[in-house]
C-alpha cells in the first residue's frame, strides 16, 4: 500500500489558486508530503508576481505554470522564453492559437533552456476548457462538431506541433489516446471527488475514474484548498487513487 500511495502522490497536482505568495507557500508546507506537483495559475501569478515561481522552486517543489498563453506566435514565443527562465517544469498555451503559435512556443522554450543550460520545461496545450458544457460549446462558441471530436483534433494538432501533451477533461482521455498514442501527456482538471461540489466545472470525473481512464496527472484545486483541513482532503484523494493503482 505504501508504494501505491507514493505513486498516487506523483499523480496529484494541486492548484494554488490563492491571492498571495504567503498563502501559496503555506499550502505547500501543509501538502508537500502528499502532492507531487503544484500549479500556479493566473490568480496567483498576476497577484504575487513572477517571483512566486522562483520561491516555489527554492522550496523544492515541481511547478506547473498554467498561464494558457494565446497570442500571435512571436508574442507567445517571447513570453514562453520568460516563463522558461523562471524555472517552471511545465508551461502551457492554448491549442486554439494554432500550430504556428504552438511551434514558436516549443522552439523558444528549447532555445532558452539550452542557453541557460537547464532541462526544458514540458510544453502542453489547453484543449476545450473543463468549464464548457456541450450547450455552450455549440450555441455560444459556435462549434458544429462535438467536444470529443474537437479535443481529439486539437490534441493531434498539438502533437504535430511538437508539444508534449494537452490539458483536457478526463472524459476525453480515451479519444486523445486513440489520436495521439500512449506516450502523450494528458493533464486533467475537472476532478471532483464524490464528496465535493462541481462549482463552475462541467465535464467532471472522480479521481479514481480519471486515473482509470489513464490520466497522466490530476489537477485538483478547491476540493483540497477550499477545505478547512487541506491535508486531510488530499489524503482522502490519494487514498482513493491508491485503491485503483
Ligand atoms: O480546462 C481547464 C484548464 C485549467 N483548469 C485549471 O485547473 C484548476 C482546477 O481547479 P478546481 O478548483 O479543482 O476547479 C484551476 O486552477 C483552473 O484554472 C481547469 O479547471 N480547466
Amino acid at each position: 500500500m505504501e508504494n501505491k500511495l507514493k505513486l498516487a502522490k506523483e499523480k496529484l497536482i494541486v492548484a494554488l489558486d490563492v491571492d498571495t505568495g504567503e498563502a501559496a507557500l503555506d499550502l505547500v508546507k501543509k501538502l508537500s508530503t502528499q502532492v507531487g506537483m503544484f500549479k500556479v495559475g493566473m490568480q496567483l501569478f498576476y497577484q504575487a508576481g513572477p517571483d512566486i515561481v522562483k520561491r516555489l522552486k527554492e522550496a523544492g517543489v515541481r511547478v506547473f505554470l498554467d498561464l494558457k498563453l494565446h497570442d500571435i506566435p512571436n508574442t507567445v514565443a517571447q513570453a514562453a522564453r520568460g516563463l522558461t527562465a523562471l524555472g517552471a517544469d511545465i508551461i502551457n498555451v492554448h491549442a486554439a492559437g494554432g500550430t504556428a503559435m504552438m511551434r514558436a512556443a516549443a522552439e523558444a522554450v528549447r532555445e532558452q533552456a539550452a542557453a541557460l543550460g537547464r532541462p526544458a520545461p514540458r510544453v502542453i496545450a489547453v484543449t476545450v476548457l473543463t468549464s464548457i458544457d456541450p450547450t455552450a460549446f455549440q450555441y455560444e462558441l459556435g462549434f458544429t462538431c462535438d467536444i470529443q471530436r474537437k479535443v481529439a483534433d486539437w490534441a493531434l494538432l498539438t502533437r504535430q506541433a511538437g508539444l508534449d501533451g494537452v490539458v483536457a477533461s478526463p472524459r476525453e482521455i480515451a479519444v486523445i489516446r486513440r489520436a495521439c498514442g500512449e506516450d502523450f501527456l494528458i493533464i486533467t482538471p475537472g476532478i471532483r471527488p464524490a464528496w465535493s461540489v462541481a462549482g463552475d466545472q462541467k465535464r467532471i470525473m472522480t479521481p479514481a475514474a480519471a486515473l482509470g481512464q489513464g490520466a497522466g496527472y490530476l489537477v485538483v484545486g478547491r476540493p483540497i484548498t477550499g477545505q478547512a483541513d487541506p491535508a486531510a482532503a488530499a489524503q482522502k484523494i490519494i487514498t482513493e487513487l491508491a485503491e485503483v493503482l
